[in-house]
């Protein structure tokens, strides 16, 4: 099968022919080229009406030269995400060259095409895919038939945010590779690692903001800090974020795959941080070659020769584009059951192993005094006493020493205190028996049996008790900051014979206990609390069998106990499109 592909969301005009027999593909391309500022719809979308037409003649001349008039079997085209004059272009070109070829139609989301032309160089069956283009940030892994979004920017595209701060200091677009260029002769130019600027490092669970951290670089550069240090700082946070939210991912999923795509993918700097951190964890990682991950119409007609073999094809009626198109929005119909949840990563548990890893820690089961038999697995309510948890956040070796020390000092010093706070407002965590603050340790009651992830089928009633730990947290005007599913034990809540807070759980079986608060901190804004119920969501989401009557037993929860402002405000975050 032989597909052509046409790509035209914002700046890049662009076709392509995709060969499935031989697996090639040309690509041509036509890029617009803002004369200053930013791209402006009004200009993008007349570099495309010019444009689609030279590079789609290109592509079926070369392809009717090598293969006679029956060349093409199907035009596949980008239907969305993307600017609204821009993609009505390029499909007005689909449909007619679809016509005159008289050949299947196929609309590909190009943020899907995006992680797939990924997947389909690496040959991975179930990565955890990371999107760092310009418009958009995700972290998606399939489930079910879709590719959910187990994260994302909660404000700015990660390319976008980059290139708002070289638009400030006066820089052409796009600014992604000048800010590339500038880090590298400043880190050349150092002594050692190079001095980090202090910038805004801001993850909640999978998800994260890049809006503070570009204001920053910009007040930054107003105060005189030479450029090309604030582009170093610059990268080495947004990049240590998009990998820390990378890890996470891989954690509470237990892939051992990950792939990368967007235009900001053909960053060294990002390559060099994921590749590292698959490398310590034992997990594989892929990027494609750069030409397949700025916009290009390969990857459109690589995933529309998918589309096309299952049938996914559209009739004209149907082939309106999407500006706000999602990637948890498309039926996944070219790919076999399967779950990106499913693929255990060695060293990955269900967390009723004895020793573990995190994200971020690794987690160790010590028996203390008589009783305990520090084996760490399966206690039975009370069966089993005296067994503490010594957590070590562990440095990463991917991301800036005097980054990797702030995070791991503030992180242990903020759970130590907000874990006990939170147990003083009546919700059920461990007790906090020590803190070592120079070796980022903390020695913790162990709780529960399991982690909630490994006990989400049934689990109503221990998603209805989150619900409620949540709000009487919120209550207290804490948010948790990372409430997946591996961060709620489940089962008989303390075990080492000392006092706990009575959890609420009408069985043992049920009853649940926060863990890991080294995310949490103080806010009384109803946003960063309906932050905290759509991580939770999220988490369920992506690993949950069946997951809407957890998540409706959960908002009872929270209802019954919290404010349903914060409800009504979680609706909002969800619909909020990100595409800007
Ligand atoms: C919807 C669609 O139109 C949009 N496309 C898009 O953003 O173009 P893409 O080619 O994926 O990414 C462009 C971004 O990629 C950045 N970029 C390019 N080379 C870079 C580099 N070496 N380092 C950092 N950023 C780079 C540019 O600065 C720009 O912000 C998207 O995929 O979000
Ligand atoms: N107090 C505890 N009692 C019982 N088990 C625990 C406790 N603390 C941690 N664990 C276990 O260790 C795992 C990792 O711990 P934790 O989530 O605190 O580490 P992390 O590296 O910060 O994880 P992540 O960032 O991936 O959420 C948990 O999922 C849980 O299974
Ligand atoms: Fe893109």
């Amino acid at each position: 099968m032989r597909v052509l592909g046409i790509e035209g969301t914002a700046w890049c005009a662009s076709a392509a022919l995709y060969d499935a027999e031989t697996d090639s593909v040309l690509i041509e391309s036509n890029p617009y080229e803002p004369d200053s500022g930013g791209i402006h719809p009004r200009e993008a979308a007349e570099h495309m009406s010019e444009a689609i037409p030279e590079v789609v003649d290109a592509v079926l001349t070369a392809a009717e030269e090598d293969h006679g008039p029956d060349a093409i079997d199907a035009v596949a085209f980008s239907r969305g995400p993307g600017l609204g004059p821009c993609l009505r272009t390029v499909a007005t070109a689909a449909r007619s060259l679809a016509g005159a070829l008289d050949v299947p139609l196929v609309g590909v989301n190009h943020m899907v095409a995006h992680l797939e032309i990924g997947r389909h160089r690496s040959g991975f069956e179930n990565p955890v895919c990371l999107n760092a283009s310009g418009a958009n940030a995700h972290l998606l892994g399939y489930h079910d038939g879709r590719y959910r979004v187990l994260g994302e920017t909660m404000d700015a595209g990660v390319g976008n945010a980059i290139d708002k701060f070289t638009r400030h200091v006066g820089w052409d677009h796009p600014g992604g590779p000048k800010v590339e260029a500038a880090a590298r002769r400043y880190a050349a130019g150092s002594d050692g690692p190079g001095d980090l600027l202090d910038l805004p490092y801001v993850v909640k669970g999978m998800d994260f903001s890049f809006s503070g951290i570009s204001s920053a670089a910009n007040d930054a550069s107003d105060d005189g800090v030479p450029v090309e240090e604030i582009c170093f700082s610059l990268q080495e946070h947004v990049f240590a974020m998009l990998t820390e939210v990378s890890e996470r991912a891989l954690s509470l999923t237990g892939a051992d795959e990950l792939v990368l795509g967007g235009g900001v993918a053909q960053n060294d700097r990002l390559r060099e941080m994921l590749a590292s951190m698959c490398a310590a964890r034992g997990a594989e990682f892929h990027a494609p070659e750069p030409r397949f991950l700025r916009d290009n119409a390969g990857m459109i007609a690589v995933l529309g020769a998918k589309m096309t073999a299952a049938g996914d094809t559209l009739s004209i009626p149907e082939s309106a584009i999407d500006p706000n198109f999602r990637p948890d929005q498309v039926p996944v119909t070219w790919r076999s059951d399967g779950s990106v949840a499913r693929g255990r990563a060695p060293g990955a548990s269900d967390g009723t192993d004895a020793d573990r890893r995190g994200a971020e820690a690794t987690v160790e089961i010590v028996a203390v005094g008589e009783g305990g038999d520090g084996s760490g697995g399966g206690d039975r309510s009370g069966a089993a006493a005296d067994r503490r948890v010594i957590k070590r956040r562990v440095r990463k070796a991917y991301r800036h020493p005097e980054l990797d020390r702030a995070l791991r000092r503030d992180r242990t010093v903020a759970e130590a205190r907000l874990t006990s706070e939170a147990r003083r407002a009546g919700v059920p965590t461990p007790l906090v028996y020590d803190v070592d603050v120079p070796e980022a340790t903390l020695t913790l009651q162990h709780v529960g049996d399991r982690d909630l992830a490994a006990a989400l089928d049934g689990g109503t009633e221990r998603a209805a008790s989150v619900g409620r730990h949540l709000a009487r947290l919120h209550d207290a005007g804490i948010v948790h900051g990372d409430p997946t599913t591996r961060n709620v034990r489940v089962g008989s809540g303390g075990s080492d014979g000392r006092s706990t807070v009575a959890t609420d759980g009408p069985t043992d079986d049920d009853r649940t206990s926060l863990i890991d608060f080294g995310l949490a901190y103080h806010t009384g804004h109803v946003e960063d609390h309906a932050m905290d119920l759509h991580v939770f969501e999220g988490s369920v989401r992506a690993t949950a069998s069946d997951p809407d009557p957890l998540i409706e037993a959960f908002e009872a929860g929270y209802a019954a106990v919290g404010d349903d402002d914060v409800l009504a405000r979680l609706r909002d975050v969800e619909g909020r499109g990100r595409y800007r």
